[in-house]
């Protein structure tokens, strides 16, 4: 963009837009997991549409700023930026902006967050689909909104004129756009709340379940506990009683083990710390060679022996017994009943493996874990698929970061990822120990991913369906209008009958038809009557013209040609003359003493015996192409192309006679009287003279002569050469 082609006021428009969309990215609505509406980027549509690319891009580079605030990522001034300008030039070329947007994110905004989530965020590819996804969702929404947002805002067409808009579009292509965009906005909204309320109730009912899970884990091992503890106790109790034969022991003991085969060991010591008894006995190494083991060494001896209590241990591996993690539960048994003596104490190793049975006949095993750690937070168990190292520390990081959710999430392989791993739910037990139940988290965010495409799909299937269905719904209206058109345009002009059209045509159409046919069909009346009228003023006209034309080059009395129309003819006619090499004759005629007719008749009679002259020289000079004309006064000229020499003279003498013997009455008195008249000639050929005054002057002095010669006669000169 040139800097002289700036407009201040888009750029005004599109600053403050900018500024809008940042607020609003600053803002950005929640959904599931790191999904966020971030609304603010319609305003960069609206400017694409509006204003261009290049100041959509400067509104986008505000609003991002919005979302850089939120996430701290400055890849949202490359996606939207990018995506901005491809708009603006979409829609330089007439594209609408949802359907650019959506090629947008399928073309080169997929790729790049493919491209950045791979090698900048490092996530892990399973959370690519859902990443991408949701970013088209999102492109989809506010660049619906923006369109829609333009479409209902029509102070905003202020701007739009302004874009070059290089042609029209047809109503079916704008009415399928609307349809599109509703559809569209429709669809993903209630898709997407669909998708958040279904969300909210799958988490709500893991967290139920996993809740559920925990508790029953804790009560169970404490259960478990509480009764190993017992049988300890009674045991106690029991040899208490037998506390004085010895003999017994061994078989109380093996006997109590085989009921209670959770314990991975028994043993008896007596006051010396050494062991009387063991189960199974097979495992005390030594015992039958009297090599007693002691045991004063052990916290369960002496905190049982010395403090008489029931006593249960810290959570150890045990020696000898394979390298699971056990307790020891021990207690005092005495001499007499009364607990004066203590006679020694009896101790059950509590296998915690057994955990591992409850683990696995957990039936959501597949996905879910157990881990149990004592007061220390050292892993008592941890499900085998987690990889945990007994009486190791547990350590874990509880994710709450960008993922949205009321779960709750912790990380253990990846301390620092922003993906969370696992959603947990935990308990302390009584003693201390805290049970954990972890769920994985993928198939949570599958479920959604899983979710948002078959929302894509719907979404797909409903815009097919809607592209036909506007069309067709368009066609209805485009259709009859188009027929409208193409009966009333110029080429249906000629017609005086109007063709009708479809009757299921909207009756809005049919209305429009009829007072159009109607308009028409006055307008085709008017038309024959205006066709009519101009005819006959045409004809008047011509007449007019005709007789103007006539009284221009004809003298009123006679009806002969003036002597201006004769002297304008002159040269037509020696060039017909010239051409076919012909002579010319030029003649003037005098009447004899005319003066005496208008003294003694009257100029009624004068005008009269003009009249007939005129006639009479008509009659005698009759060929089309003679030119017969009063050259003014009782004078004539005659213009005789084509003259035979030889006979010129005896026309003219025939003419002269003709005059001399016509009688002429006196319109007032009915007197008669007579005329003659004086004829002066010329005959020669063309190439005599071009000028008419010429062969007047030769004509001229011939009628003199005639006139001295005493007049009613002929002198003519015949120019050969
Ligand atoms: N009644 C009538 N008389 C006309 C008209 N035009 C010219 N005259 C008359 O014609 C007469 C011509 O007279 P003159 O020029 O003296 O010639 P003339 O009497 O014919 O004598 P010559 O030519 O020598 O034979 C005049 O008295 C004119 O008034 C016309 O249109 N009507």
């Amino acid at each position: 963009m040139k800097l002289s082609s700036i407009n201040k006021q888009h750029l005004l428009f599109s600053i403050v837009l900018g500024i809008a969309g940042l607020l609003i990215n600053c803002y950005p609505i929640q959904f599931f997991a790191n999904v966020q509406f971030v609304l603010g980027n319609t305003v960069t549509v609206i400017a694409a549409v509006l204003l261009g690319p290049w100041y959509a891009f400067l509104t986008a580079m505000f609003a991002s700023t919005g979302l850089m605030i939120n996430w701290d990522s400055p890849h949202v001034y490359l996606f939207f930026g990018l995506e901005a300008l491809f708009l603006g030039y979409a829609r330089r070329l007439d594209i609408y902006a949802l359907y650019a947007d959506a090629a947008y994110w399928l073309v080169i905004g997929a790729p790049l967050v493919y491209l950045y989530v791979t090698f900048i965020m490092e996530i892990p590819s399973s959370h690519l689909g859902f990443i991408i996804a949701k970013q088209g969702v999102n492109g989809l929404v506010y660049t619906s909104l923006a369109s829609l947002l333009i479409l209902a805002i029509p102070k905003l067409w202020f701007f739009k004129d302004k874009v070059k808009d290089r042609h029209r579009r047809m109503l079916s292509a704008q009415l399928t756009y609307f349809f599109t965009l509703m559809v569209t906005l429709t669809m993903l909204f209630s898709a997407l709340i669909f998708n958040y309320y279904f969300l909210e109730r799958q988490q709500a009912m893991l967290k139920q379940n996993i809740n559920d899970a925990v508790s029953h884990l804790a009560t169970s091992t404490q259960n478990y506990l509480r009764n190993h503890k017992t049988v300890i106790d009674n045991a106690a109790k029991q040899l208490t009683i037998v506390a004085d034969d010895p003999k017994q022991w061994q078989n109380m003991l093996v006997n109590l083990h085989e009921s209670y085969p959770s314990f991975i060991s028994m043993l008896i010591a007596d006051p010396r710390a050494d062991i009387i008894s063991a189960s199974p006995a097979s495992r005390l190494i030594n015992i039958d060679n009297e090599e007693n083991i002691n045991i004063k060494d052990r916290d369960y001896f002496i905190e049982s022996f010395y403090n008489h209590r029931l006593f249960v241990s810290s959570v150890f591996l045990g020696r000898g017994f394979g390298n699971d993690a056990i307790i020891a539960m021990s207690a005092p048994f005495y001499t007499d009943l009364q607990h004066t003596t203590t006679a020694g104490i009896v101790e059950g190793s509590l296998d915690l493996s057994h955990f591992s049975h409850v683990d696995q006949n957990n039936e959501y095993t597949d996905d879910e874990s157990v881990v149990m750690v004592d007061e220390q937070n050292q892993i008592i168990y941890a499900s085998e698929k987690l990889g945990l190292t007994a009486l190791s520390v547990f350590n874990f990081t509880v994710n709450d970061g960008v993922y949205r959710t009321s779960l709750e999430l912790l990380n253990i392989e990846h301390p620092d990822s922003i993906v969370p791993e696992y959603i947990y739910a935990h308990k302390t037990l009584d003693n201390g120990w805290t049970v954990y139940i972890l769920k994985e988290f993928s198939p949570l965010l599958k479920l959604a991913e899983e979710q948002m495409f078959s929302s894509f799909l719907m979404l797909l299937i409903s815009l097919v369906c809607t592209f036909y269905i506007s069309r067709k719904l368009s066609a209805l209206l485009t259709v009859p209008l188009e027929a409208v058109a193409s009966q009333f345009s110029a080429s249906a002009v000629g017609g005086t009958k109007i063709p009708s059209i479809d009757e299921n045509s909207p009756k809005e159409v049919f209305n429009l038809y009829q007072r159009l046919a109607a308009s028409k069909q006055q307008l085709i009346d008017n038309q024959v009557e205006l066709e009519d009228t101009v005819a006959r003023r045409t004809e008047e006209l011509e007449n007019a013209n005709r007789k103007l034309k006539e009284l221009v080059d004809r003298d009123p009395l006679t009806g002969l040609f003036n002597r201006r129309y004769a002297e304008g003819k002159f040269n037509e006619m020696l060039d017909f003359c010239m051409r076919s090499e012909q002579a010319l004759t030029v003649v003037v005629l005098d009447l004899d003493l005319f003066k005496e007719v208008n003294d003694n008749f009257g100029h009624l009679a004068g005008d009269e015996c003009l009249r007939i002259f005129s006639q009479l020289l008509q009659k005698y000079f009759k060929r089309d192409i003679d030119i017969v004309a009063r050259y003014g006064g009782e004078e004539f000229l005659l213009i005789l192309p084509l003259s035979n020499a030889l006979h010129i003279k005896h026309h003219l003498n025939s003419f002269r006679e003709a005059v001399s013997e016509q009688r002429f009455t006196s319109p007032e008195d009915k007197r008669e009287f007579s005329v003659t008249v004086s004829i002066g000639a010329i005959t020669a050929n063309a190439d005599y003279a071009n000028d008419l005054d010429k062969w007047i002057k030769v004509a001229d002095d011939n009628l003199y002569q005639a006139k001295q010669d005493g007049r009613n006669r002929t002198m003519i000169d015949i120019i050969t050469e």
